[in-house]
């Protein structure tokens, strides 16, 4: 009896704790959510106009995309190897037909999606662009007045940048 005792407390009670230590510790791994790589995006704020007459060119998700229906700005992911600049050149074309030439960069926003998806988006003006816009990949897409774009239901990413753009904030006067 007595040897059975000192076995359990002095040998092998550590190692239990220790097997129930680590037992536990992969559960909790397994829990996390896996790590999963920022998505780095580029967006177009096209800008149209001067001072209250200004308009702002948006584009409508298609129902059938992931979170379909809701407004953003034409852009999209950055490929491997290229510039933002270059990858915001090649979705213009890609979505709209036009080729643009890039301005400035209005801002950075990073966001979080529910799925535990991040991405990071930079938004640039256009300096200028050539060709008529054409909707290739769009539900519907249009100019709107820099004041009216909280009334659209956009991408939760956007929602600090339309706010700001509506208060007259953040593109040169
Ligand atoms: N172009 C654009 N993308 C935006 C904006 N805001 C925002 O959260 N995004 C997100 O940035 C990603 C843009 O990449 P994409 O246009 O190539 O992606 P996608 O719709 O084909 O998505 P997918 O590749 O997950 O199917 C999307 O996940 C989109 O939801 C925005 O204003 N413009």
């Amino acid at each position: 009896m007595r040897r059975i005792c000192r076995v359990a407390t002095g040998g092998s009670l550590p190692l239990i704790r220790g097997a129930l230590k680590e037992s536990i510790r992969k559960l909790q791994g397994n829990r996390r959510p896996p790590p999963k790589t920022l998505r780095r995006v580029v967006a177009a704020i096209i800008v149209r106009g001067q001072a209250a007459e200004r308009e702002v060119f948006i584009c409508q998700r298609k129902a059938e995309q992931p979170m379909g229906l809701k407004w953003e700005f034409p852009g999209g992911k950055i490929e491997p190897g290229e510039t933002p600049e270059e990858a915001l050149v090649r979705e213009l074309t890609e979505e709209l037909g036009i080729t643009a030439t890039i301005g400035e960069l209005v801002t950075t926003v990073r966001h979080a999606y529910r799925n535990g998806r991040e991405i990071e988006i930079q938004f640039f003006t256009l300096s200028r662009w050539d060709g008529e816009m054409e909707n290739r990949i769009f539900e519907a897409m249009q100019w709107t007045p820099l004041t009216s774009l909280p009334g659209f239901d956009f991408l939760a990413a956007d929602l600090t940048l339309i706010q700001e753009l509506a208060e007259g904030k953040l593109l040169p006067q």
